[in-house]
């Protein structure tokens, strides 16, 4: 699949999302924050605005679900349309019947760690996902800096995704832009999200395919 850069809508105007999608039409997929105010202190959106999403946009919808209970409340989110369903494995009882669940639903699934969260407990979780994230800031709002103590996450998640011959794609998500992207391109990443570094550029579109030209020349995997 290659270098993959997906914007994040957190930081965009709410009332008028569609329009906010369509001044991104290079990203891979689009980055949909959903946040409960209990997993994170931020409150975003539901099921029923990522089936809208769905409708407002032909780009895929990679919804991160930032939320409690993700063994009840992330199926919802397959149902209504989202091509990729990310669970945080803090909030996942049963981490693996998840994933499939959400697979048998049509979506890639995918699960998150945050900052704190290694990945060494989780690695026979590996195929099983078709993605992981790695978060690079403390989930919750946009805009935080980049956190380099993540790095060495990066690349023992990739490590132990050859180590297991997975195609599963290594997500990072948190203070990526123009200054960040080559660290993580070359510690193993190859799934980009960037919210303020697209939304606050002048062309966003243009920002798209700068963030991912640079990821594509730093990255050992292209
Ligand atoms: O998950 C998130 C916050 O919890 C956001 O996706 C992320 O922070 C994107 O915004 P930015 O690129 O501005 O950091």
């Amino acid at each position: 699949m290659g270098i993959q850069i997906t914007p994040s809508i957190l930081n965009t105007d709410f009332s008028r999302l569609g329009e906010e999608i369509s001044r991104i039409s290079s990203a891979d997929m689009v980055h949909v924050d959903v946040m409960d105010n209990h997993f994170v202190p931020n409150l975003t959106f539901g099921p029923s605005m990522v089936e809208a999403l769905s409708r407002a946009t032909d780009i895929p919808l990679d919804a991160h679900l930032m939320i409690e209970d993700a063994d009840r409340n992330a199926p919802a989110y397959a149902e209504a349309g989202a091509s990729s369903v990310t669970f945080h494995v803090e909030a996942a009882k049963a981490p693996i019947r998840l994933a499939r669940e959400i697979r048998a639903l049509g979506a890639r699934a995918s699960m998150a760690l945050k900052p704190a969260t290694p990945i060494e407990p989780y690695e026979d979780l590996l195929p099983e996902l078709d993605m992981l994230l790695v978060m690079t800031v403390e989930p919750g709002f946009g805009g935080q800096k980049f956190l380099d103590l993540c790095l060495p996450k990066i690349r023992r998640a990739r490590a132990l995704m050859e180590k297991h011959g997975v195609e599963t794609w290594l997500q990072v998500d948190g203070g990526v832009s123009l200054e960040t992207i080559e660290r993580c391109a070359e510690a193993g990443a190859d799934v980009f999200v960037a919210g303020s570094a697209v939304y606050s550029a002048a062309d966003p579109d243009a920002m798209v395919r700068q963030l991912k030209a640079t990821a594509e020349a730093a990255s050992p995997l292209v």
